[in-house]
């Protein structure tokens, strides 16, 4: 079966936003407003817990044939039989992540505001590229900036997928998919939201418009 692309919400599910009670059900609805991706996140749950919700959420993801990938930890993809693992600056190099799952798995790369590791990451294996913050991000206050303009940058210079990531809005992220963005990571604006499944609509309707910049009109 060919993999989906890696374009659209990536809605990443993060345990310290949503509940463990309410983590599966959260996704599901994530999925159903459209999100084309999805990450676990778990900072902090016990061992037992990290791998029943990892588990879990394999499963919906399976059952709806959206892309799969855990943060941090390439065992527990392995494991659960995730599609990829996603690795940042402290986890796991990229060559150890790889030796580990094998090539058919994703391995995603958090790059920050460097092209330059981006450049490295594509040229160590990674199958996508994530930048930011873009915007002030209630998960993640103190993560480094990012400028939009780095994502025109990436995009002429790197062949891989490129994911934006932090303080992304339905309104905000509009401005990142018409400077490259293939995807948009997302935590607060839809798990944080009270309506789950509307959120991540709002997000998906970025990717059906034609937004990118070399749109041009009928002439
Ligand atoms: C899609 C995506 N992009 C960036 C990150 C951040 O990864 P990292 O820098 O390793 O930080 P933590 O998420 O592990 O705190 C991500 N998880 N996903
Ligand atoms: C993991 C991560 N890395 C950079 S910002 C961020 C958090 C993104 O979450 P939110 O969508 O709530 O800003
Ligand atoms: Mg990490």
């Amino acid at each position: 079966m060919t993999r989906p692309p890696i374009r659209g919400l990536y809605a990443i599910a993060d345990t310290d936003v949503i509940s463990v009670q309410r983590l599966t059900e959260a996704v599901a609805q994530a999925i159903a407003g459209g999100a084309r991706l999805v990450q676990y996140r778990n900072k902090t749950g016990p061992a037992d817990e990290r791998e029943r919700l990892a588990q879990s959420l394999a499963t919906v993801c399976r059952q709806h044939d959206v892309l799969y990938v855990v943060n941090d930890d390439a065992d527990l993809a392995a494991a659960v039989g995730a599609d990829g693992v996603h690795v940042g600056r402290d986890d796991a190099p990229i060559a150890k992540v790889r030796e580990r799952l094998g090539p058919r798995r994703l391995v995603g790369v958090s790059c920050y505001n460097d092209l330059g590791l981006a450049v490295q990451a594509e040229a160590a294996g990674a199958d996508y590229v994530a930048f930011g913050s873009f915007f002030p991000s209630p998960t993640k206050p103190q993560a480094v900036r990012a400028d939009i303009d780095l994502l025109r940058r990436a995009r002429s210079r790197l062949r891989v997928p490129v994911v934006a990531i932090g303080g992304i809005t339905p309104e905000n992220g509009a401005r990142l998919v018409a400077a490259g963005a293939d995807a948009l990571a997302v935590i607060t604006g839809v798990f944080a939201q009270s309506d789950i499944e509307a959120a991540a609509r709002r997000y998906a309707q970025l990717f059906e418009q034609r937004t990118d910049e070399t749109k041009h009109s009928p002439t």
